[in-house]
């Protein structure tokens, strides 16, 4: 539904980000979009929702070119990005004007969501905070029902209990018809949430796999109870080594989105070997 290909891209012409990069999301699911600071994600969820267009490449986002800004194309796509600015009326004034660009908008989910985050369409923007504003975009974004849905680093801002909501909603208003890509460093927040995992390093997209793939091929385990020959990944810790091995009993092992991601970026030798599927290109 997403197609990225041959994206190359730089803030100028003589320090380029993304060279040549292909990608490809499918409808149905919600990619974890991880990457170093620098690494380039927020700029690419800002290419996919056309606010920057490529050097060369195309995005097409369900038939639909991202830098042509076609009215089919706006309706179908959401970003909700890192920093916010409102102007200063109330959610309920926001809401009348911006939900005409989205013909799907559904109102009553979005009121069942900002009062599930503790506010009231009667509150006026500016006087938030910042988690606050947070909760609002994020709640016009699931409520707006376009196919495609992106988030920049999304819990950012967003307290203990928000964090779990977040998860929740997500989770209930995501369909088969919808694409999620969400960039994060806190994996942790969305720990069975995201899936597949998309890591973006040096202008390329290096990994790309569902969790299910990784679980049944990899073991996320400390050192002792793995042979030696099989790790592929050791991160040293106060108590233990945790490590990432071989799973050649294809059991499904649980995974550790932090180690996984520290293997991906140090072993890339080694991770291409254990998941042959993934196509790990340098
Ligand atoms: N407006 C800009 N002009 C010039 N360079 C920029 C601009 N915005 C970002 N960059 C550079 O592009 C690169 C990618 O930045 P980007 O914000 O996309 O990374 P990121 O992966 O989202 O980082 P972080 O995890 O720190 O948020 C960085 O080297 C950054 O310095």
């Amino acid at each position: 539904m997403i197609e990225i290909n041959q994206l190359t891209f730089g803030y100028t012409k003589r320090n380029i980000l993304y060279d040549a990069l292909d990608l490809q999301l499918k409808e149905g699911n919600i990619y974890g979009l991880l990457g170093e600071n620098g690494a380039g994600k927020s700029t690419l969820l800002m290419l996919i929702a056309g606010l920057k267009k490529p050097l060369s490449g195309s995005i097409n986002v369900g038939g639909h070119e991202a830098d042509h800004g076609s009215a089919e194309f706006l309706r179908e796509v959401f970003f909700i990005p890192e920093e916010m600015t409102f102007p200063n009326i109330t959610v309920s004034d926001y809401i009348s004007v911006l939900s005409p660009f989205y013909p799907k908008f559904n109102h009553q989910h979005f009121i069942e969501m900002i009062t599930e985050f503790g506010l009231s369409e009667d509150q006026k923007m500016n006087n938030m905070s910042y988690g606050q504003k947070k909760k609002v975009i994020i709640s016009i974004g699931l409520a707006s029902n376009t196919r495609l849905l992106l988030m920049d680093e999304p819990t950012n801002g967003l307290d203990i209990p928000s964090k779990s909501q977040f998860r929740k909603l997500v989770a209930k208003y995501m369909s088969d018809d919808r694409v999620f890509l969400i960039s994060t460093h806190q994996v942790r927040d969305l720990e069975s949430l995201i899936d597949p995992i998309v890591i973006v390093d040096n202008g390329k997209v290096v990994f790309n796999e569902t969790l299910e793939t990784i679980s049944e091929k990899l073991l996320f385990t400390t050192a002792e109870k793995v042979e030696a020959s099989d790790v592929i990944y050791v991160e040293n810790g106060v108590a233990e080594d945790k490590v990432v091995a071989m799973n050649h009993s294809g059991e499904p092992s649980r995974i550790n989105l932090e180690l996984l991601f520290n293997a991906v970026l140090t072993e890339k030798t080694k991770m291409n070997q254990a998941l042959p599927t993934q196509q790990i290109k340098y």
